[in-house]
């Protein structure tokens, strides 16, 4: 499935995946270079054709960017790329003032948050929101549902480790064949230049999400890796 599908929402997994099988050679994929810290940065993914980039602000990861940082990099960003702002538990005062100072067009939330929380942020601010879930069994797919009607989307990630997003570990994607859910999903977790393809072409997702899998060491982004990776994912 497809985000530039209008209908995508109601119809079922087994339609969307018939649909995209039948169609889905003309329609594209969204791609998101996570942890994105610099211009340099910034400017190869939209040279490369991503559709979205991601600004951390979560204190302890090595791609953390200050409010400031964020601000002054959602402002330059190109007409092309959605600006999508990743933020981790955080008490609803801090995430209106990060809201208000980045004015990103994506909130993805990355931690244990609420549908109830989720619908707060919806409600008070023009945003699209995501709700990122590790996923380790069907159960917790099942339980990704709870944000029906309170997300815009769902990322489905490895379970949390050191890190509550962004340890480059993929999980089991053949999970997701049985999502049965009304929300469309982005597919995050060590996503490389290596393995994008084979993932878009085993799941449903709508949009690929990589921060690890571009990056020479955990920070930096190498801009090959980030060219590659959008290369493999259009032509998957
Ligand atoms: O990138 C981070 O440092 C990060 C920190 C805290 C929560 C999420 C984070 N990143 C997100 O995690 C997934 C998977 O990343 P990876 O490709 O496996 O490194 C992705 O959605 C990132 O946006």
């Amino acid at each position: 499935m497809r985000a530039d599908k209008p209908d995508r929402q109601s119809r079922s997994p087994g339609l969307r995946a018939a649909h995209n099988r039948v169609i889905g050679a003309r329609m594209s994929i969204q791609i998101k270079i996570c942890g994105i810290r610099d211009e340099a940065a910034m400017d190869a993914a939209a040279e490369a054709g991503a559709t979205h980039i991601g600004l951390v602000h979560y204190e302890p990861s090595p791609r953390h960017v200050t409010l400031d940082q964020a601000a002054k990099l959602r402002m330059r960003a190109p007409s092309s790329l959605k600006v999508v702002l990743l933020l981790v538990n955080q008490e609803p005062k801090p995430t209106a003032l990060a809201i208000e100072a980045v004015r990103p067009d994506v909130v993805q939330f990355h931690g244990s948050e609420t549908a109830e929380w989720l619908k707060v942020v919806k409600e008070n601010a023009p945003v699209e929101v995501w709700k990122a879930r590790g996923l380790q069994n069907a159960q917790t797919l099942e339980r990704a549902k709870a944000y029906e009607g309170a997300a815009d989307m769902l990322l489905f990630d490895a379970p949390a480790q050191k890190l509550p997003g962004g340890n480059g570990t993929a999980f089991d994607w053949t999970l997701l064949k049985g999502y049965d859910g009304k929300l469309p999903y982005g597919l995050a977790g060590g996503l490389d230049p290596d393995n994008v393809a084979q993932a878009i072409r085993e799941t449903d997702a709508m949009l690929v999400d990589t921060s690890s899998g571009t990056e020479s060491e955990p920070g930096v982004k190498d801009l090959e890796k980030i060219r590659a990776f959008c290369e493999a994912a259009r032509n998957a």
